[in-house]
């Protein structure tokens, strides 16, 4: 043993293909169905000889790997990304004794039906990123599958209806309380199931979307008050977890994209008069709050 071959042992180890890039098209009816994916695989393998000795044999190399997105692509199609990777995860797991643990993490581009005339297109689509769908599956050999399902870049804005005041004071504090402010944040929001099966993933996935939509803006014409970041997040994970029993904990962080008053009373020898409608407001990108929470149904209610 040279001066270099300390003792070791793995604290994780996979390896795998990322962003597998995939357009699925389903024909055979008049309107066709699509689904852009960027897919990654990572396997565990049951030794570490490929690491340790520079022995391949074990490898399924992560060539063989993209090759099964495309396969597996082919022969199942893909209902949504969920489904999919749960199909990837199996075959993995089931074709090759040596793999002990998978991770497929999928997300899907946003494109969404073109609509002519107000009549959905056949075979037209238009990509319209108001959001990133995204999902990954974690499994154990022998052990059941663990789905997430999330939500990336989904930016939002209100221009009122959001307040921050009576946080604490001391001789640190600055900002003033405010009645009004503008509320902008980007969710990323991601949640866990307690099962994969006996329910539907699109559905659940459009209910999260428009329950954290919800929280945020409000009915259309009064809005819904905000009383900080945090509990407008708190709120949101509430109500997804008590419309969607399938859901074990969700995660979401909110950074506060500020948008300050400019202070218009520096200007004092311009006149402002019939102009108090409007409002003028410095976007800041950096820094940003952010505001994170993972939240489960208490034990209690679970009984
Ligand atoms: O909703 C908010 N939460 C905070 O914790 C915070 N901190 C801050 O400066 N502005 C805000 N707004």
């Amino acid at each position: 043993m040279t001066s270099d071959e300390v003792k070791t042992e793995f604290v994780v180890s996979d390896y795998g293909k990322t962003n597998v890039k995939l357009l699925f098209v389903r024909k055979g009816q008049s309107k066709h169905l699509i689904k852009e994916l960027e897919v990654s695989s990572a396997l565990t393998l049951n030794n570490h000889r490929d690491y340790v000795f520079g022995d391949n044999s074990d490898i399924v190399a992560t060539d063989t790997q993209k090759n099964t997105v495309y396969i597996l692509a082919k022969k199942h199609g893909i209902k949504n990304i969920e489904t999919f990777a749960l199909i990837l995860s199996n075959h993995f797991l089931s074709k090759y004794p040596h793999v002990v643990a998978t991770k497929i993490s999928v997300q899907e581009y946003p494109w969404k039906r073109v609509q002519m005339d107000g009549q959905p297109h056949n075979h037209a689509f238009q990509y319209i990123a108001d959001c990133t769908r995204v999902c990954e599956v974690n499994q154990k050999r022998n052990e059941k599958p663990v789905v997430m399902s999330g939500i990336r870049d989904l930016r939002v804005l209100k221009t009122t209806q959001s307040a921050f005041k009576n946080f604490h004071q001391d001789e640190y504090r600055t900002l003033p309380d405010t009645d009004d402010r503008v509320f902008s944040t980007v969710v990323t929001a991601s949640w866990w199931y307690n099962t994969a099966s006996g329910f539907c993933f699109d559905k659940a996935w459009e209910t999260v979307k428009a329950t954290i939509m919800e929280k945020f803006a409000g009915p259309a014409d009064k809005g819904v008050f905000s009383a900080s970041v945090q509990h407008t997040l708190y709120i949101s994970s509430q109500a997804a977890l008590s419309r969607i029993p399938q859901m074990d904990h969700i995660e979401i962080t909110l950074p506060n994209k500020h948008y300050f008053d400019v202070d218009f009373t520096r200007f004092p020898q311009v006149e402002f008069a019939g102009s108090e409608n409007n409002h003028v407001y410095l976007g800041v990108d950096k820094p940003s709050g952010n505001i994170h929470a993972k939240v489960k149904r208490a034990a209690s209610a679970k009984l």
